[in-house]
């Protein structure tokens, strides 16, 4: 008993005083333990913690014994942007974890810098311009049906957006990837795959907070966790499996989907059956997802911005004479898409700290030499709620991407990443983003029914978000 109690202290004085993070501030226990980081990931709050500790050490926090967080625009270029004059900051395989049974290797965990850029290439193909000129067709026609849909269940009374966003977002992204749909906007119904990727969601939360505490313990991991959501990160995964085997049985198809390059290239990848599973996953989940947070929270601060929303009325409503003139071409305009970036600043899809590993030699982030080996990041959500970026950073206030003499520091926002892991999918989320945000407003007047909502306060973050309901009056415009 002694000698545990000596080598625990002996282990905190070392982590305090000595380590070569000992100059960063961060909470004490934090310092001394991973027990922290696991606390905050798991509890659904990270988002509130790492502000708060930002607000109250500065710009870089030490979070973890071997974890910084930034909140300064600088480090943006400093960690996810390749130099010339220095070894690249790679994924963190602590976070990005690979394994034969629950976390197939693919494009978003893959470490390997040369290996990443290969399976980036082929999948380069489905993201073309080309393509996406492809993919519209195929986002006007679900958004259509969305549209008929609100209009038909609005007249029974309020409507929960949240289930709407995530029909929608996900019959879009299985058609684009598996050329089939979840059948959700046709139903209006959520698919069971897509209730079991929310749940699993959670489990990526878990995840980090068990391997960070012991990996060896992690390798048992479903016996620390919630057995809930054990089951639905094994569903999710045998769904994914699944989907892929169907979609390889279909073969060559006329219109090429996500799987078609993926297949093309199977062999040249080194492709598993397994890791094309892990890509339906990561697509499905990055794709989907990510859109219908961003468009939840949209509606949310619309509705709580009288004049933003009026202002944006009049702008959509004066350019179209009919809802389906409406294309991601024609709503294109300034005050649109002002709204949309700010809606990614105020509720980044991705609001964490997305983790790199400084190189042996270490480097300079924000200003600071940071030691080698360190896992660095710059936390989404602290940064671009950090009051030296952004004046009034919880008000919703899209003007500040229209002023010139805005004093913002604009590029503090990178909701898709920077460098040569940012999202693959940014232009075709903007594509859908602004079809459906341009059809919605041109076609509805909306108004929350639950007053006492409070976006900030009930989003949880596992990861992910877990947004809460979203039940919202809506009615057909009258003049149409
Ligand atoms: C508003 C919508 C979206 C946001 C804010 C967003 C944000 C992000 C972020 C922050 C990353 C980097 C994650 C990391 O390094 O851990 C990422 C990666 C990725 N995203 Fe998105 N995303 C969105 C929509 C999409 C869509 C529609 C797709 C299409 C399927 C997509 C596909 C991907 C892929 C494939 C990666 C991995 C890229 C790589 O590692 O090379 N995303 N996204």
């Amino acid at each position: 008993m002694l000698q545990i109690i000596f080598y625990v202290s002996a282990h905190a004085i070392y982590n305090i005083y000595f380590h070569p993070l000992a100059k960063f501030p961060g909470p004490k226990l934090a310092v001394i333990s991973n027990i922290f980081y696991a606390r905050t990931v798991v509890s659904g709050n990270s988002v509130k913690t790492m502000k708060a500790l930002h607000e109250k050490y500065g710009d870089v926090v030490r979070w973890s014994p071997d974890e910084l967080s930034f909140s300064s625009a600088a480090a943006w270029k400093d960690i996810y942007l390749p130099q010339k004059s220095r070894e690249i900051f790679l994924k963190d395989p602590k976070f990005y974890v690979i394994d034969d049974e629950l976390r197939a290797k693919q494009i978003a965990n893959i470490l390997d810098p040369e290996e990443h850029e290969r399976a980036r290439k082929v999948l380069s193909h489905a993201f073309s311009p080309k393509a996406l000129l492809e993919q519209e067709d195929i986002v006007l026609k679900y958004a259509n049906m969305l549209m008929i849909a609100i209009q038909e269940e609005s007249r029974k009374g309020p409507i929960n957006f949240i289930d709407y966003y995530n029909w929608v977002t996900f019959d879009v992204l299985g058609e684009l990837a598996f050329s089939e749909a979840f059948g959700s906007v046709r139903n209006r119904k959520t698919d069971s795959w897509i209730a079991t990727i929310l749940q699993a969601i959670k489990f990526g939360a878990y995840d980090s907070a068990i391997f960070r505490l012991s990996p060896r313990v992690w390798k048992i991991m479903p016996y620390f966790i919630p057995s809930k959501i054990t089951t639905e990160a094994l569903n999710h995964v045998n769904q994914s499996k699944a989907k892929i085997l169907a979609r390889m049985e279909k073969g060559d198809l006329e219109r090429r989907d996500f799987c078609s390059y993926l297949f093309e290239k199977k062999e040249e990848l080194g492709l598993t059956d397994w890791n094309l599973a892990g890509y339906a996953n990561v697509l499905i989940m990055a794709g989907s997802e990510t859109s219908a947070a961003l468009l939840s929270a949209l509606t949310y601060y619309l509705c709580k911005t009288p004049e933003v929303y009026q202002r944006l009325k009049v702008e959509v409503r004066g350019r179209f004479e009919t809802a389906d003139e409406i294309t991601s071409q024609r709503a294109t305009f300034p005050y649109l898409t002002a709204v949309i970036q700010e809606a990614l600043r105020i509720f980044p899809p991705s609001p964490i700290a997305p983790p790199r590993i400084t190189p042996k030699d270490g480097g300079i982030v924000a200003g600071v030499f940071v030691p080698g080996g360190t896992t660095v990041g710059v936390h989404m959500w602290s940064v671009t709620h950090n009051p030296n970026n952004f004046k009034d950073p919880y008000a919703f206030r899209p003007e500040r991407w229209l002023d010139p003499n805005c004093t913002d520091n604009l590029s503090a926002s990178q909701p898709f990443l920077i460098g040569p892991r940012a999202c693959m999918g940014q232009n075709m989320a903007w594509m859908e983003l602004r079809i459906l945000i341009a059809k919605l407003v041109f076609l509805f007047d909306f108004e929350l029914a639950d007053n006492d909502l409070d976006w900030d306060r009930d989003c949880a973050c596992f990861r992910l978000w877990q947004r809460p309901d979203l039940w919202t009056k809506v009615t057909m415009r009258e003049d149409l």
